[in-house]
């Protein structure tokens, strides 16, 4: 029989996950004695999702997104951006791979006092010298509602209104995941509530990875699924988060 076109024709290679991590292990040593934050974690993000990560103080948050973001290197194991190995990298290219790849937004804003709204929105694609698609600003800028602020200096803007400037600035090129710490951990929780909204919805509408670690359940509700980490292993994973579903997971956790 002949074989036909059709069937000897193979699928396009799929995407891989946005971020995979196999049998990661981190050792902190320091004189005579080490600590294992992370303990052999295996876990991926899926593109486009939200995801929150959860845990007892110590349980390896912290250090799981510092490894995955090209803050900190691993003991032993992978993390992988995409089709990238970050483990391979020198610290050159982990720079690079941060500022053109990975967006950030952490608990403290973290503006530059004398560029208005607008600049330090920009500031990230011209320290990279990327050109800025003005739809794109504009459409970043109207999803986090900030089109009458943006010639104001940080000093001028509410808490929420610097978180909402960070989340502008971290969604504006598109990067391949942003990585949220504690991003409403400096609001009432009105305001967080909105900023959690904007990295939800930058999810839905922008197929926008995001992965944040939060110590609030609340918070985790918003995100599409939460992995939980206990004494630097992935002990648990919940998709459809509520917050009565986290709270209950955590109080299990710390039983
Ligand atoms: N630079 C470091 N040197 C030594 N030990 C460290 C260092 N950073 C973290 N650790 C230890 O590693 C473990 C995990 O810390 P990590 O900060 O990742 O936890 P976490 O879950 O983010 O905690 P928290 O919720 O309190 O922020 C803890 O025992 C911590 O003391």
């Amino acid at each position: 029989m002949h074989q036909t076109s059709a069937s000897v024709r193979t699928d396009p290679p799929q995407e891989p996950p946005a971020v995979v991590v196999r049998a990661l292990t981190k050792v902190y040593s320091s004189g005579g004695s080490s600590v294992r934050a992370l303990d052999g974690v295996d876990v991926e993000f899926a593109r486009g999702a939200f995801t929150a990560i959860m845990g007892p103080s110590g349980s390896g948050k912290s250090t799981l997104m510092h490894c995955m973001a090209g803050l900190d290197t691993a003991t032993s194991g992978s993390v992988r951006l995409g089709r990238t190995d970050l483990t391979t990298l020198t610290d050159k290219q982990l720079t690079l791979l941060r500022r053109d790849r990975i967006g950030f937004v952490f608990q403290s804003f973290n503006l530059l006092p004398m560029l208005t709204a607008e600049q330090n929105i920009l500031l990230p694609a011209q320290i990279a010298r990327r050109r800025v698609d003005p739809e794109r600003l504009a459409h970043v800028v109207g999803v986090v509602g900030l089109d009458d602020r943006l010639d104001h200096l940080p000093s001028r803007l509410s808490g929420g209104q610097q978180q909402r400037v960070a989340v502008a600035r971290a969604l504006l090129g598109s990067p391949e995941v942003v990585y949220a710490d504690e991003p409403t951990g400096n609001l009432d929780s009105r305001t967080g509530a909105e900023i959690l909204a904007f990295l939800r919805d930058s999810a839905r509408t922008m197929e926008q990875t995001v992965v944040m670690v939060t110590h609030d359940p609340v918070a985790a509700s918003y995100a599409d699924r939460v992995v939980f980490l206990r004494d630097g292993r992935l002990v648990d994973d919940l998709a459809a988060p509520t917050a009565q579903t986290v709270l209950d997971r955590l109080v299990g956790l710390e039983a």
